[in-house]
This record gives structure tokens, C-alpha cells and sequence, in this order.
């Protein structure tokens, strides 16, 4: 059971957070508040200010559901690592071995768009967020989201060859069953840069992959605690981040927080 953070994660922080770590992040839900339609989804400049101010003591990576080519259209600095697609893509040699992944992917998307046409069985707000690696089913705008989701669950059970599905906020994440995850890319991340420690903060089912591998040089925070969660700690909201930087900063720079409010 993941435990609150600012309670609880004082002797934690203070045991793992040293110069050179690796803070790492996802995007949408965390860096990026929700919103309705994931093209206007958007990180505050709140947000990148601390996030600059990190890159002075740590490496920063963000580890995001997105695609490469989108996410990094969405930015405005340059993380020290950038991996998508839920741990897929941004390798140095991830071209080599996805050209199964994109065929695999097309193959789906193919079968999903011929099945999403018959409109008795399935909402015609139901988008397919194509990120040539892996697919976002999304279905926030549907007016029954209960019934959409038993609908969809029963279409991807039908495809061959079988998606792994990873659930999120009104979206089902479709992804090739042997990929590698977000978990294998932060550890990827720590071997190959020898990284000392590192603290992980996420939101969805797709950053478990990374809070259940309870490692003890890593750090996990969900935002909005979650039955069954395997992150170490949680704090309740996304606004919450801003106070979770700071705490970061202050460790690692013995810098003042910044003081919260409109203007922060
Ligand atoms: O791993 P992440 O960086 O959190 O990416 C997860 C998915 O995020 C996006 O969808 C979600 O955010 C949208 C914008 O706030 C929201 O409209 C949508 O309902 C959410 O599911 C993104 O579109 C997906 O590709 C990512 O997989």
C-alpha cells in the first residue's frame, strides 16, 4: 500500500536524492495536468522552471505513453533521456528491432478501424490515437464509458496476434506483447548511465510496470493513490507536483522552495 508522501517520505528522500540521480517523470497526469483532448495537453511553466532548475544537480527523464515525434513537440527544454511509446522508443538502437512492433501495430489498427465503423456496437466518439508502435484506444467523450469499455475489451480479445492491454484514464493502451515496458526502460536508464538513484512519479496503470519493481536505489510516487498500486508513496493530486519538485530541489541544491501560489 502505497503511503502519503509528504508524511511519510522524509527519510527516503533524504537517503536516495544526491547529485548525478535520476529524476524521472511521466507526462500526461503528471508533468501535464488531464485535460479532455490529449492534443491540447500541455506542461505549465511552473512546472518546466523547476524541472530546468533540477537538470543543474540531476539527469531528468521523462518516460511518457506518447510517441517521440509527439511529446517532443510538447516540450520546451530537452530532458537528459526521452523514451516512448511506454518504454518502446528513444533507444539508440530501437529502429533496428520495432519493424516488427510498427507491422504488428498497423495490423491492428486496421482490423480496430473496420470494427469501430459498425456504430450499433461501438460509440462513434471511440478515437484511435496511432502512435506506430503501439495504439491509444481512447473513449473520454463516449456517453457510456461502462458499456464502451466491455465493448472494446471483447474486440481486443479478438485480435491476432493478442495485445498486451494496459488500461489508463479513458484509454486502452494496445502494445506488442514482447515490448518492453516503462520499467525495463528506467532500468535500462540507471545500467547503462550508472546511475546512483533514481525517483520515479507517474499517475496510470502503465507507470506499475516501473512501481512494482520495488527496487530500494528507486523511489516511486503515484499521483492519486490507486488500489493495488506497488508505488512507495503517493500524494493526492497533480497540483501536488509542484511541492514534490520542491522537495527534490531542496535536497539536491539546499535551495529554498519556491513559494506557492498564483504566482508559482
Ligand atoms: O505515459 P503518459 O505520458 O502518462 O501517457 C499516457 C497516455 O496519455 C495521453 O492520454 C491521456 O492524457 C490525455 C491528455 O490529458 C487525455 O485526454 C486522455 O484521456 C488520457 O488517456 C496520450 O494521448 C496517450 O497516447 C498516452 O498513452
Amino acid at each position: 500500500m502505497a503511503l502519503p508522501f509528504f508524511d511519510h517520505g522524509a527519510a527516503r528522500v533524504a537517503a536516495l536524492v544526491r547529485p548525478g540521480m535520476l529524476c524521472a517523470f511521466d507526462f500526461d497526469g503528471t508533468l501535464a495536468p488531464i485535460v479532455a483532448d490529449p492534443a491540447m495537453a500541455a506542461m505549465p511553466d511552473n512546472v518546466l522552471r523547476r524541472l530546468l532548475m533540477l537538470q543543474r544537480h540531476a539527469q531528468v527523464a521523462i518516460i511518457t505513453g506518447r510517441a517521440l515525434a509527439d511529446i517532443t513537440l510538447r516540450l520546451d527544454f530537452r530532458p537528459d533521456h526521452l523514451i516512448g511509446n511506454h518504454g518502446i522508443e528513444g533507444w539508440a538502437d530501437w529502429e533496428r528491432w520495432s519493424g516488427g512492433y510498427q507491422r504488428l501495430c498497423a495490423h491492428w489498427h486496421a482490423r480496430l478501424i473496420v470494427a469501430l465503423r459498425d456504430t450499433r456496437h461501438f460509440d462513434p466518439a471511440i478515437v484511435i490515437e496511432d502512435k506506430t508502435l503501439s495504439l491509444s484506444v481512447h473513449y473520454r467523450r463516449v456517453r457510456e464509458r461502462r458499456n464502451t469499455e466491455i465493448a472494446l475489451r471483447a474486440l481486443f480479445a479478438g485480435l491476432l496476434p493478442e495485445a498486451h492491454v494496459v488500461t489508463g484514464k479513458c484509454v486502452f493502451n494496445l502494445l506488442p506483447p514482447d515490448a518492453p515496458d516503462k520499467g525495463d526502460a528506467l532500468a535500462g536508464l540507471c545500467a547503462r548511465y550508472a546511475l546512483p538513484s533514481a525517483i520515479y512519479v507517474g499517475d496510470d496503470d502503465t507507470d506499475e510496470a516501473i512501481f512494482r519493481r520495488h527496487r530500494a536505489d528507486w523511489l516511486t510516487l503515484r499521483i492519486q493513490d490507486a488500489a493495488g498500486s506497488g508505488a512507495e508513496f503517493f500524494v493526492p493530486h497533480q497540483r501536488d507536483l509542484l511541492r514534490v519538485l520542491d522537495t527534490l530541489l531542496t535536497h539536491l541544491a539546499g535551495q529554498e522552495p519556491i513559494r506557492h501560489g498564483a504566482e508559482s
